[in-house]
This record gives C-alpha cells, sequence and structure tokens, in this order.
C-alpha cells in the first residue's frame, strides 16, 4: 500500500527568557473527533461534527470511512459534514501511526460487505492489536492477520457482524473495549463484552465512549466492573461539538509552568468529557495553580515545580509531559502505572528514559514506569521516535534548558501540525 509520511523535520527547541502570559486556542480532541466520526458514519441520517480536530490521525481516520462508503464533507474547518452510506469494499485503510484507527475501523470494516485491507507506518505493525481481532472473530467476523495478530490485516466483510458475548483482555489498550463498543449497536445481537486480565488503562476514554454512544441514542449498561453490554438498535445523526484537546494542551501548560507564567486554553467547556479533573490534581501537585473561568482553563506557574509520585494508568498520554516537568523539578519523582505505553507510538517508558538520561537525569526504568532524579540539564539532540508526545516533551525541556534539538518535529503532526509554529509564537509573545 502506497503511503506518505512527512519528511523528518530537525527543529531547535526555542528557550524561554521570560514568563509570558498566553491564550491558546486548540483545536478539538482528537478522541472525541475520532470517535463522532464513527458513531456519524453507522448512524441513520447525516452528522455534523463542529470545531473537530484536523490532523493527520483524523485525516486517516476520514479517509478510511470514505474509502468504505462513508461521505465526509471536510471543507469546512470548524464545521465537517458526515453521510452515512452503504459500507463497501473493496477498500484500502492506511491507519498510519494511529490507535484509534487501527482499532475503531475494523468493526467497522466487518459490517461493510467486501474486503477491506489494512496497513500503517511501520511501527504501527509492532502496536498491539491481537485481542481485538480475536474478540471480532469471536463475534463472526472473518480476518486475516499477520503472524503476530496484527498488521497488516484483512477483514472479509460480510455485511454484518452477528454479536453476542465476548471476552477479551484489554490490558494492552482501552481502545480494543472503544473500538468493539462503538459499533456494537450495529451487531445483530447487539455485545455484551467481558474485560478478563490485567486492569484496562484509560478509564476516561471508556466512559467517553459510552458517553457518546448514549449521546447517539444506543442504550449501554457498564454497572458491572469491567463489562460491557450494548444493545442492538440505531444510532441516530446529531450534531457533535468537539471540546478543545485536553492533553494536546497539557505541553503549553507545562511551559506555563516551567517559565513561571501562565497559559489558558480558551473555548474550554463548562463540563467536560475529558480528565481535567486529573490533569488539575497532577498539575497542581507539581505547582500550578489551575483556575476555570469563562475565559477558559488557565494554569499558572508559580515558579515552583515539585516532583510527584503518581499513578498515570487513567491519564497515560500525559506521560511524556510530566516527565518532562520531573526533570525540571526540585526533587524526584516516580511516574508508574503505565506498562501499556510501551505499546503507544513507540515504546513510550524506554524512549523517555534513554532521552531524559541523554539531556543529564539521571532516570531509573521499571516495567510499568521509570523514576527521575532531576540534575542539572544540557543541551541534547532528543530522538522523537516518530512520536508527537516525545516532541512535546523534548520542547518543554527545551523552554529551560538552551540547546535541545529534536531530530524531528514533523511528527506532531499526528494530533496539532501546527505545534511547532504555535509553540514558537508562545515563546516570542504571540497569541494564537
Ligand atoms: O480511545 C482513545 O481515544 C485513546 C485511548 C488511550 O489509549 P490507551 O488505552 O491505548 O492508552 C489514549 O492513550 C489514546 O491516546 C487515545
Ligand atoms: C497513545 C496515543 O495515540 P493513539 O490514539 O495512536 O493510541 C497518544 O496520542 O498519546
Amino acid at each position: 500500500m502506497a503511503r506518505v509520511t512527512a519528511e523528518p523535520r530537525p527543529w531547535l527547541a526555542p528557550s524561554a527568557s521570560a514568563p509570558f502570559s498566553a491564550t491558546v486556542r486548540l483545536p478539538g480532541s482528537k478522541s472525541m473527533t475520532a470517535r463522532a466520526l464513527v458513531l456519524a458514519a453507522l448512524a441513520d441520517g447525516p452528522s455534523v461534527i463542529e470545531r473537530p480536530l484536523r490532523a493527520r490521525d483524523t485525516q486517516l481516520m476520514t479517509a478510511g470511512l470514505r474509502a468504505l462508503g462513508v461521505t465526509v464533507d471536510t471543507a469546512d474547518d470548524e464545521r465537517w459534514l458526515v453521510e452515512p452510506g452503504p459500507l463497501r469494499g473493496p477498500a484500502r485503510v492506511d491507519v498510519g501511526l494511529a490507535g484509534t484507527i487501527m482499532r475503531f475501523l475494523p468493526p467497522v470494516a466487518a459490517l461493510a460487505e467486501g474486503t477491506v485491507e489494512f496497513d500503517g507506518d511501520p511501527h504501527a505493525r509492532n502496536r498491539p492489536l491481537r485481542p481485538i481481532i480475536e474478540a471480532l472473530r469471536s463475534l463472526g467476523a472473518s480476518i486475516d492477520s499477520s503472524p503476530t495478530g496484527g498488521l497488516p490485516l484483512t477483514v472479509r466483510g460480510a455485511g454484518l457482524i452477528e454479536g453476542g458475548e465476548a471476552v477479551i483482555d484489554a490490558s494492552a489498550s482501552s481502545q480494543f473495549v472503544s473500538g468493539l463498543l462503538l459499533s456494537a449497536p450495529r451487531f445483530t445481537k447487539g455485545l455484551v463484552l467481558r474485560h478478563e486480565g490485567p486492569p484496562v488503562p484509560s478509564a476516561p476514554h471508556l466512559r467517553m465512549t459510552t458517553h457518546m454512544l448514549r449521546a447517539a441514542g444506543a442504550v449501554v449498561d457498564e454497572s458491572v466492573p469491567d463489562v460491557w453490554a450494548v444493545e442492538p438498535g440505531p444510532m441516530h445523526g446529531r450534531t457533535w461539538v468537539i471540546e478543545p484537546d485536553l492533553s494536546g494542551a497539557a505541553p503549553f501548560f507545562a511551559a506555563a509552568m516551567v517559565t513561571g507564567g501562565a497559559v489558558t486554553l480558551s473555548g474550554w467547556p463548562a463540563e467536560s468529557w475529558q480528565p481535567v479533573g486529573r490533569l488539575t490534581e497532577l498539575l497542581t501537585a507539581i505547582g500550578a495553580e489551575v483556575t476555570q473561568s469563562g475565559d477558559g482553563l488557565t494554569v499558572r506557574g508559580t515558579g515552583q515545580l515539585h516532583g510527584i509520585t503518581a499513578d498515570l494508568s487513567e491519564v497515560s498520554e500525559l506521560t511524556p509531559v510530566l516527565a518532562a516537568l520531573a526533570a525540571l523539578a526540585d526533587g524526584p519523582s516516580e511516574l508508574r502505572g503505565v506498562e501499556h505505553i510501551r505499546g503507544h507510538e513507540t515504546d513510550r517508558i524506554a524512549a523517555l528514559v534513554a532521552e531524559l538520561s541523554k539531556a543529564g537525569a539521571e532516570v531509573t526504568e521499571f516495567r510499568d514506569g521509570f523514576r527521575v532524579e532531576p540534575r542539572p540539564l544540557h543541551e541534547t539532540t532528543f530522538e522523537t521516535y516518530a512520536d508527537h508526545r516525545m516532541a512535546h516533551a523534548a520542547a518543554v525541556i527545551g523552554l529551560a534548558v538552551p540547546g535541545v534539538s529534536l531530530t524531528d518535529v514533523a511528527c506532531t503532526s499526528k494530533t496539532l501540525p501546527e505545534f511547532p509554529e504555535l509553540w514558537a509564537g508562545l515563546v516570542a509573545g504571540v497569541e494564537s
């Protein structure tokens, strides 16, 4: 499958000479945009997605849905229109490096009539996929996968999935559960999915899935721990208003903390489906003041960065940026509970241990995280491993440490193509 990935773009992270006060306007949540696209594609009428994220992950998701017969009009940046159509192959889906596509679209493909091939970036083939594929097979889907159980794979859609009961070990990714649940109302018998194994990470993402399913009209029962039941039935087209991406905002908040300034994320809703409470607790423990007002969500640096001990299993996406703050803190930190991030865009534990150590920190690796002993950091070339959040972490360190260069900043296009320019503007005092 021909695949286009951005050329590596080396980048010198700007260092900050003074605290800054800025308001940032960021695009929509990746996770909400991905779910809205899938639910809209499976609905019984058209949908509108307001303030979506336009980035590599969501554009590849859009392309994948179009290949399956869905009409997605993305001409207007603020308002995407989705018109469901009969799902059909033959089709090819490039998942890029997106967990959301490789886990959310195979169930949709199994509902299509025809053959749908999936592949992605080289590292996408190493990301865990087997449990969701095996669960889909047990629910009646016909799928050929690689010997490792992952990409590349071919879904031989029969136009329906029988559904019923399935057991899955979703300890490697909550997206296995989300992927099955999002399509489940369209399974002939619905779905009763039971997780068996070590805890499922990223609970807030699971709640986002069930909230959005209900908002689309699905009947979902999650009253029994580790069991999700979805009744068969129609989902309705609707208007989805996407919240600004909280994980994408994390490096900007960290910038306020590192420089002793303030960053406001504008457009933040009074009630959110993202884990703002957990982020607030963590940033406050490190030394920030977090407030919410009509202007948005504001994080103020207090001039203090404390080390923390935290289990990040619920918010593992935040690990790289929190690790950067830990390396700049006034005491040691232990960030644990995230073994599964070894299966993210790269092995994030190994990558953070390697790169923070190179910059001068003393880092001890554990199976499920690491301990960071801050030391004076020095200039370094930070390898980004095609991982947007490794680039964010390097940029945060670069604010305080002159001479931090990144092997590639183009990888930030996965979730925020404007990152280098927004970041440089922020440091230069230009509001976005
Ligand atoms: O469902 C989602 O949108 C996501 C779930 C989480 O995945 P894991 O449970 O694999 O960590 C998160 O880390 C990822 O960035 C987005
Ligand atoms: C883990 C992440 O992405 P994905 O959706 O590709 O799993 C992430 O964005 O931090």
